[in-house]
This record gives C-alpha cells, sequence and structure tokens, in this order.
C-alpha cells in the first residue's frame, strides 16, 4: 500500500440544477452543496416502483464473512425499506443460505440475483470484479474499502460515468465533522506543523489508513504537509488524531469510533439513497443531503 494513494480524491463535478441549501452536518458553518437533480429523483421513483408497488432496495453485500460486511448484513435485516438479496465473501461459504439470503463466493459474482446497488467493504483485489458487475448490470456501487491503487481509484472514476458511485474512506458523521474542522484550521494555522496519527485494530491491512489519507488531504488543500503516523494494537476499532504544532502551543482533532456499526449504518443509508441516481460520483454529503421526491 503506498501512502498518498486516496490523497487523490476527486471533487465532485459542478452540475447544472445544483442548489445552495444551507444546510451543514452537526454544526459545521461550512454549507453542504445539494443537488436537487429531477432526472435523478424520476429514476429513483422508477427504481423503487416495480409492477406499481413500492419495493425495498436490492442489496449486494461484498465482503459480506468479514467484520464490516457482517455489521450490514445484521442492520440491514432491521430495515424495511432495504433487502439483501445476495452476500459475497472471498471465498466459498459454509452455509448457502444464512436467514434467508443466499450467499456465493467472489468467483460465482457473475450468477448473482438482480440487485439495485452493490456495498463493498472487502479488500482492493475485490474492487474490480464487483464494479464490472454492476458496470454490466447498470446497478449502483457504494464502497468503504481502503487501500487502493492508482489504477483502482482510476477504475471508480471510470464505472462512474456509467453507474452512480459512492466511494469514502469513513462512513461516520463525525468524521465528516472532523475533515471540515481540520481543512479550518489548518487555513487558520499557516506555517504549523501537521501530524496524523492513526490507530486501528491488529488485523487491518493498509497503513496510513483511508480516514487518515483524506484528513490529509483535507489539510493539504489550505497549504499544510501532513505527515502520518500508524499504530496498530487490539481491537480498536478507529482513531484518527490531527495534531496541529508551533512553538509553545498544539492543537489536537481527534475522533474515536467505538463502535463499526456507525460506519455500516452510514453507507447502509448512502445505499439507499443511491439508488436508481443519474450516474455519476457522487460525495456522502451529497446523499445526505439530498432532497428527494416524495414516494407515492
Ligand atoms: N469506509 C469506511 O467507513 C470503512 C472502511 N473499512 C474498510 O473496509 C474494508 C474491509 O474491512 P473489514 O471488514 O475490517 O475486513 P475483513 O478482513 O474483516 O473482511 C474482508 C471481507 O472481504 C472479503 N474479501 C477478501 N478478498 C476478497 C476478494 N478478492 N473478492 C471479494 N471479497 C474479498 C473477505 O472474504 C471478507 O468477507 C477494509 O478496506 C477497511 O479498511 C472498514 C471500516 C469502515
Ligand atoms: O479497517 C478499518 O477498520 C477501518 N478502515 C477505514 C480507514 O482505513 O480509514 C475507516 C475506519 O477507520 C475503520
Amino acid at each position: 500500500m503506498r501512502p498518498g494513494l486516496q490523497t487523490r480524491r476527486r471533487r465532485p463535478e459542478a452540475r447544472g440544477g445544483s442548489l445552495r441549501t444551507g444546510r451543514s452536518i452537526a454544526g459545521a458553518s461550512a454549507p453542504l452543496e445539494c443537488r436537487h437533480d429531477l432526472d435523478a429523483n424520476v429514476s429513483i421513483l422508477s427504481s423503487r416502483l416495480r409492477g406499481g408497488v413500492v419495493t425495498p432496495v436490492r442489496i449486494l453485500v461484498h465482503g459480506a464473512s468479514g467484520r464490516m460486511g457482517q455489521a450490514l448484513l445484521r442492520l440491514a435485516r432491521a430495515r424495511s425499506d432495504l433487502e439483501v438479496v445476495a452476500a459475497v465473501a472471498g471465498s466459498a461459504p459454509r452455509q448457502r443460505v444464512v436467514d434467508g439470503v443466499p450467499h456465493f463466493a467472489a468467483s460465482e459474482l457473475g450468477g448473482v440475483p438482480t440487485f439495485d446497488v452493490a456495498v463493498d467493504f472487502s479488500l482492493p483485489d475485490g474492487l474490480r470484479p464487483v464494479l464490472a458487475v454492476c458496470e454490466r448490470r447498470g446497478a449502483a456501487f457504494v464502497s468503504g474499502t481502503t487501500g487502493l491503487s492508482d489504477d483502482q481509484c482510476e477504475a471508480l472514476d471510470t464505472a462512474a460515468t456509467r453507474i452512480p458511485l459512492v466511494w469514502a474512506s469513513n462512513f461516520s458523521l463525525g468524521v465528516a465533522v472532523l475533515q471540515d474542522l481540520v481543512r479550518r484550521a489548518a487555513g487558520l494555522l499557516p506555517g504549523w506543523d501537521c501530524d496524523i496519527v492513526e490507530s486501528h485494530h491488529t488485523r487491518k491491512v493498509d497503513a496510513p489508513s483511508g480516514t487518515a489519507l483524506t484528513l490529509g488531504e483535507a489539510a493539504a488543500e489550505q497549504g499544510a504537509h501532513p505527515r502520518y503516523a500508524s499504530l496498530r494494537a487490539g481491537d480498536i476499532v478507529g482513531e484518527h488524531l490531527v495534531q496541529f504544532t508551533t512553538r509553545g502551543e498544539r492543537i489536537e482533532l481527534i475522533h474515536r469510533a467505538g463502535d463499526r456499526d456507525i460506519f455500516a449504518a452510514g453507507a447502509l443509508h448512502v445505499a439507499q439513497r443511491l439508488a436508481g441516481r443519474a450516474p455519476r460520483r457522487y460525495q456522502v454529503a451529497d446523499l445526505l443531503a439530498a432532497t428527494e421526491a416524495p414516494l407515492p
């Protein structure tokens, strides 16, 4: 894994019809762009109306046997607006059907039933095959897989010309706010040292974490030169400290995730709102703030 790759996060393209709402994430002062796209809303309605009946959004969980995959399956089961129609893991499943959900190996991806959105929390090698299935089937794609190569990031951009897509290094609301705070602090503190320290469980494979790189990019946008340090210990779900230091003083901004359900819930929320939208790359904030036409 090469540090810095995820710092190439693209901005969403400016589109006609975008509306500044002044809404903000949990009190952050920077307004979010809220895209009110009539075409997208029409297609959202048609995607959820099958045979004149409003149906749940059909989800494929990719990386289903993992820590995040298990959280996604459990949280999706509790939602009536989502239906998991396939669970895919890297290797062959021990049980073919669990809680009514058919399970598949990644090598069987071509045979999964029809779905509206794939939600991918796997490993970088798993990205291209599931993306290809989404493109072939015209399904939306939500991914939180980190440690992607340059080529894999470019594959996301290419796919986004054909399908609606969200990739985010972190689906928690708190990190979205932290990113905004880091950007503002870096702008207010030119010349200060900027250090990002991330701590995760010992099974995490990539370092620095995707979130650390995203936070570093927010600081770098304001002229900071972030440095990274990674700690792997015990079962830490995920902690990110961004420290600004100069002679005699220091500011520390920290987010601690205590439960990976926060990431899973965020990704499912985004998946539900992404289904049926127009092809392009969306940011999590677009979908948090999105205004949808009411369903009949
Ligand atoms: N964006 C976010 O909010 C978050 C992102 N993550 C990221 O999600 C990813 C998964 O994390 P964990 O669930 O902790 O990992 P894990 O190791 O527990 O699970 C990985 C899953 O991917 C599957 N897999 C592995 N190789 C595959 C392949 N080639 N094709 C298809 N499936 C494959 C495994 O069978 C397993 O089901 C990591 O990249 C992690 O950094 C994790 C938490 C939050
Ligand atoms: O692997 C994890 O666990 C996490 N990965 C993401 C990252 O790389 O930033 C998000 C979160 O920190 C948990």
